[in-house]
Parts: C-alpha cells; sequence; structure tokens
C-alpha cells in the first residue's frame, strides 16, 4: 500500500481536517490545527507530506521519525501539529487495514470508560453557576473555567478578590456534588500565581492549569510548593523533549499534552508512559473537533494514568460549528451518565467522517483569530 495524496480542509469553528489517501482505496483522517494559525499549520502538512506520498503507511514509526528528524530545525507549534494530524491519519488507515481500533493496536484497553470534562463560562468567566447546573442535568459533574480575567503582572486585591469570588459561589452553590478545573490559561504572572493559589486553596479546585506561560516553567515547582492544588499543564509543550524538563523539575501533577499539538498518537503515548514514571497523571488537553477527540481518547484508553479527558462539546469557542457535526457514526463518542466515553468498536480512530459536509463547510470558513487582549495602561494583557 502506498500513501497518495493529503488533502486539508479548513472548517467552522476553527479546525482543519486532514484527509489522507492510499492506492488501495483506504481513507485516514486527522485533525492537524493550531487554533487561529490554521493556515500556516496547513502550509507545513503539505511540505511534511513530502516524506509520506509515495510511502508505505503502515511504518508509522519510521514516517514520524523522518518527518521530525527530517528538518533540522524541528519542533515548536505548527510543525507538531502538522505532524500530529499526519500521524492521525497514519493511525486511522493502520486500524482499517488491519480491522481494529487503534487502542487495539496500542496493547489493548486499561479501562472501560473514560472520564470527561466540559467548558462552562467562556473568555471572561460568567454566567457559570447556571452553566453548571444546565450540564449537570445531563450527566456532567466535573468543568473546567477560566480562573481570571486579565491579570497585572501585579494585579490588584480587587482582582485577586473577583477571581476568588467566582470560585467562592461555585462552591457555595454546589459543594462538593462537583469538581471543576481553573485555567489560568497563562494570564498570571509567576508573583500573583503564588497569591491565587493561596486564596484558592480553601475551595479545592480540582487543578489548576497553565498556572503560568509554558516559557515559565521554571516557576512550576516553586508554585507546587505553595500548595496542595494539582498544577496542570501541557497543552503549550509540543514533544517529549519538552516534557522531559517539566517531569525532572516536578511541580506538575497532571500532564496535558494535545494530540493535536504535541505531534499525534505516536508521541503523546510516549509522553503519557514517561508521566507515568513520575507519578504524574494525564489529562490530554482537546479544546478541538471529533477526530482530535478521538485520538485523545485511544491514548486515553491505553494509558493507566490517564485521568480526565477535556473535550469541547459547548465549549464557547464553537461558533459554527460542533463536534458531532462532522460525524456520521455519532453514537461513538456518546458521553453517559458522568460524562464518560465508551471505547470504540469501528477500526482505526473509529470516526466515521462526513465528508460531505467537511467539502461544504470548508467552502465558508472563516479565518479564526485569538482575541488581542490590552490592560487598562493599554500594554498588550495574556489572552
Ligand atoms: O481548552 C483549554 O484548556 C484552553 O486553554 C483553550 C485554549 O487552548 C484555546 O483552544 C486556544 O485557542
Ligand atoms: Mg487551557
Amino acid at each position: 500500500m502506498k500513501v497518495t495524496k493529503i488533502t486539508t480542509y479548513r472548517v467552522p469553528p476553527r479546525w482543519m481536517f486532514l484527509k489522507m489517501e492510499t492506492d488501495e482505496g483506504v481513507v485516514g483522517w486527522g485533525e492537524p490545527v493550531v487554533e487561529g494559525r490554521a493556515r500556516t499549520v496547513e502550509a507545513a502538512v503539505h511540505e511534511l507530506a513530502e516524506f509520506v506520498i509515495g510511502k508505505d503507511p503502515s511504518r508509522i514509526n519510521d514516517l514520524w521519525q523522518a518527518m521530525y528528524r527530517g528538518g533540522f530545525y524541528r519542533g515548536g507549534a505548527v510543525f507538531m501539529s502538522a505532524l500530529a494530524g499526519i500521524d492521525q491519519a497514519l493511525w486511522d488507515i493502520k486500524g482499517k487495514v488491519l480491522n481494529a481500533p487503534v487502542y487495539e493496536l496500542l496493547g489493548g484497553r486499561v479501562r472501560d470508560r473514560m472520564k470527561t470534562y466540559c467548558w462552562v463560562g467562556g473568555d471572561r468567566p460568567a454566567d457559570i453557576i447556571a452553566q453548571m447546573k444546565e450540564r449537570l442535568a445531563h450527566g456532567f459533574d466535573t468543568f473546567k473555567m477560566n480562573g481570571c480575567e486579565e491579570m497585572a503582572i501585579i494585579a490588584s486585591s480587587k482582582q485577586v478578590d473577583a477571581a476568588v469570588a467566582k470560585v467562592a459561589e461555585i462552591r457555595e452553590a454546589f459543594g462538593n456534588s462537583i469538581e471543576f478545573g481553573l485555567d489560568f490559561h497563562g494570564r498570571v504572572s509567576a508573583p500573583m500565581a503564588k497569591v491565587l493559589v493561596k486564596e484558592l486553596e480553601p475551595y479545592r479546585p480540582l487543578f489548576i492549569e497553565e498556572p503560568v506561560l509554558a516559557e515559565q516553567a521554571e516557576h512550576y515547582p516553586r508554585i507546587a510548593a505553595a500548595t496542595s492544588i494539582p498544577l496542570a499543564a501541557g497543552e503549550r509543550m509540543y514533544s517529549r523533549f519538552e516534557f522531559k524538563g517539566v517531569l525532572e523539575r516536578g511541580g506538575i501533577s497532571i500532564l496535558q499534552p494535545d494530540l493535536s499539538h504535541a505531534g499525534g498518537i505516536t508521541e503523546c503515548v510516549k509522553i503519557a508512559a514517561m508521566a507515568e514514571a513520575y507519578d504524574v497523571a494525564l489529562a490530554p488537553h482537546c479544546p478541538l473537533g471529533p477526530i482530535a477527540l478521538a485520538a485523545c481518547l485511544h491514548v486515553d484508553f491505553v494509558s493507566w494514568n490517564a485521568t480526565l479527558q477535556e473535550q469541547s462539546m459547548g465549549i464557547h469557542y464553537n461558533k459554527g460549528g460542533e463536534v458531532l457535526d462532522y460525524v456520521r457514526n455519532k453514537d461513538a463518542l456518546k458521553l453517559d451518565d458522568g460524562g464518560y466515553a465508551q471505547p470504540f468498536t469501528a477500526p482505526g480512530l473509529g470516526i466515521d467522517v462526513d465528508e460531505a459536509l467537511v467539502i461544504e463547510r470548508s467552502r465558508e470558513v472563516q479565518d479564526w483569530r485569538n482575541p488581542l487582549w490590552r490592560h487598562p495602561d493599554g500594554s498588550v494583557a495574556e489572552w
């Protein structure tokens, strides 16, 4: 079998799907994208495609090494996202050829179902209680929200109090009948992270995500020393080689590689194993579409330390497109009571992509950009 063609489709709300064709008619799908830089990743996909077209798709490990090491300059969000989508499609093909779900090819399941969580509150945490009540009615009991709005490098008590008050309100309304993670989303500086984690300690969030920017990873152990709240990070790290330092330095209790940013299934299975060696939980990041989510779940089903899976159904980014829109076998991603995903039964990634809809929606897609926030003094604020 040989790969014959790679086609990319940018689709609403802000995703990109990759279709990989072979000379024996087996097709694989992937989801390469950097949110806000879809066209850049699209170009990278078609450059990396030179390593794959005409080659045997079954040799995923060799193709992965060639795409990664075949470039003198390597890694980073764009290339590792492009590589991720190609890798996902290769695994989809391999599963279809061998008539097995990808998790079977990775040694089989360690669990019977996988716990997921959903977003509430939007860019600026609001209406959280109402949204939690609505999701609770649909069986979800674990959530994530932004922990704060813009935060100055040395923030006022008012800003800190506003962040803490939201969390106090949640615990007041739900007690410990629900769990929630707080995403600092890189908005919080190292000095303020220590202030906030201390103030939030009494409300016991399940985790605090990106307590500081990935560029400030050396602060993770220092912040962890100041709190018992588990710290989570990983969505903006793109290979084993970046996660290595984070695990060695300590401080992160939950690793969150993104299956569409960190090199795909081949790389994230290795990252999951590295995390397990350090007794660190795995909670793959996934604010994206159905193929990305499926790739995450296959890694979850074979990783003993997988604990929570992000999924984007209802997330505030999904304007103009939802996770199940492009999926014909929608039950494959049905989340049962408590937000549990079931093992896929179909071969490959287990997603039957509605290609006609993908093509149709790709004709009307707008370029999504993340907002550029500014502080009251006019300086750029982390979004
Ligand atoms: O889902 C998360 O944890 C996020 O931090 C959302 C962020 O990743 C946006 O997707 C960036 O565009
Ligand atoms: Mg996040």
